[in-house]
């Protein structure tokens, strides 16, 4: 069994699907097919959740474009009239439009699960049938009946005990079998829909891999492979050939968002080759991410994290911060699920950088000034070099105005200035002021 994993940008359109058609055409033996939400259907959807979490009408305006943006995608792609297809996408969006008819009901990171997994639904019956009209004929999984995980919505953990009997049934290699289902969404053991972080695609991909023994996992994607560098933030950048497991866990754990950072790991434990390839020139090698040593010689790699918040923590009357501290900090970042980009304390005060995208932030900060004096800056970078060197160091210092640097024997991570550090509770009235 291989397993390919289409993302997003890669099913964006019709001539982006037809283009999925003929690489899976070019297929040998039994394949798995992921594939996300068609181009920016999540982050549609998102706006869709918070407009109705915030009790705004356009939660219902939203869902409109959304679902002409499919019925357009369907009408192009198709040369008949694909009246099941349309009955079959059409209940979906009633769905939806059930879900944003009355006020959210339960937490919010539940109703969130529940309805951001649309996106993939739509996508996969898309093109699947699409599939199935031009003769590749595929089975349409939902991928739930088999994937169990916990009930951490919105960052669900994998019960993999319980999912492998499942999962090797629905998706028994029988001679070229071709199965089309969804990354992203898997069922909790009460049968509610909960998803694996954003962008948790390629994490469903490798999940497959290693539940059913897969010979290999392709990622495909719009640029020839792992870069050293996300080309839309650096010129020059250099595909890389080769890199080991480990390599690939540390450039994903910084953020290279190429990979998401939990898909390496089930393919490392059983040793299951990782290619990163182009779907625009798909008989290129792309990236190879196997066991083995590091290639020579090491090529300096860096990744960008965009805006980011820094959060400044300090105990009142300069008092040191302590285990006790560090317990009560960390206990309210799990407790909001907050992903940190970046640490560091020293005597008297902790630092921490989280997305600006969190939407937990505030509550996190108010919890936080309960004990501390809380300190945070918005719009700033995070720039990480894997296997930098005295030249990148400098030309890293030269063009950014750095506020932080943290440096380990292979990698040195750069907090980038972009504004001013003010106190969060002077915040309101500072803008008032400036208005
Ligand atoms: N190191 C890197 N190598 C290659 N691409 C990178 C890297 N870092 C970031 N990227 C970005 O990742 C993009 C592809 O990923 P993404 O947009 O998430 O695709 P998809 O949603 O289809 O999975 C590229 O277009 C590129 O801008
Ligand atoms: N659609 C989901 C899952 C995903 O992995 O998407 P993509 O493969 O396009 O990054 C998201 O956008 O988060």
């Amino acid at each position: 069994m291989i397993i390919y994993k289409f993302g997003g940008v890669s099913v964006k359109d019709a001539s982006a699907i037809r283009n999925v058609s003929k690489i899976i055409g070019e297929a040998d033996g039994s394949l798995t097919v992921v594939v996300s939400a068609i181009g920016q259907t999540t982050n549609l959807l998102e706006e869709i959740i918070d407009a109705h979490y915030a009790e705004k009408t356009s939660a219902k305006d939203l869902l409109e474009e959304l679902k002409q943006n499919h019925l357009t995608l369907i009408l192009d792609l198709f040369d008949e009239f694909p009246t099941k297809l349309l009955t079959e996408i059409q209940t979906l969006f009633s769905e939806m439009e059930a879900r944003i008819s009355q006020p959210f009901t339960q937490p919010f990171n539940f109703e969130y699960d529940q309805l951001i997994a649309y996106g993939e639904l739509l996508s996969t019956r898309i093109v699947s049938a699409y599939l199935n009209f031009v003769g590749q004929k595929n089975q349409w999984i939902d991928i739930r009946t088999c994937l169990d995980a916990d009930d951490k919505y919105r960052d669900a953990n994998i019960c993999w005990e319980s999912s492998e009997e499942k999962v090797k049934f629905q998706f028994r290699a029988e001679e070229n079998s071709l199965y089309l289902t969804q990354g992203f969404i898997a069922s909790d053991f009460k049968g509610y829909t909960c998803t694996l972080g954003r962008e948790g695609s390629d994490y469903t991909a490798a999940i497959l891999a290693y539940l059913l023994n897969a010979d290999e996992m392709i990622i495909w994607k719009d640029v020839l492979g792992v870069l050293n560098a996300d080309p839309d933030y650096f010129s020059d950048t250099v595909k890389l050939d080769l890199i080991p497991y480990q390599e690939a866990i540390e450039l994903s754990y910084y953020g290279a968002s190429v990979i998401h950072p939990k898909t390496i790991k089930p393919l490392q434990a059983k040793a299951i080759p990782l290619r990163v390839k182009s779907f625009i020139k798909p008989s290129q090698k792309g990236t190879l991410i196997t066991k083995g040593d590091f290639p020579q010689p090491l090529l300096p790699n860096f990744i960008v994290k965009k805006k980011q918040i820094l959060i400044t923590i300090e105990p009142h009357n300069f008092s040191f911060i302590g285990e006790n501290d560090l317990f009560f900090v960390f206990s309210l970042i799990n407790k909001y699920g907050i992903k940190l980009n970046f640490t560091q304390n020293t005597a008297v005060s902790f630092v921490f950088c989280v997305n600006h995208s969190n939407r937990f932030v505030n509550d996190l900060i108010t919890d936080l000034k309960e004990k501390y004096d809380v300190y945070r800056t918005d719009g700033l970078e995070l720039i990480t070099v894997r296997h930098y060197t005295p030249a990148t160091i400098t030309e890293i210092t030269e063009k950014h105005r750095i506020l932080i640097e943290q440096k380990n024997k292979n990698t040195a991570i750069f907090l980038s200035q972009g504004s001013q550090t003010i106190p969060e509770v002077d915040c309101c009235c500072l803008q008032e002021k400036r208005q």
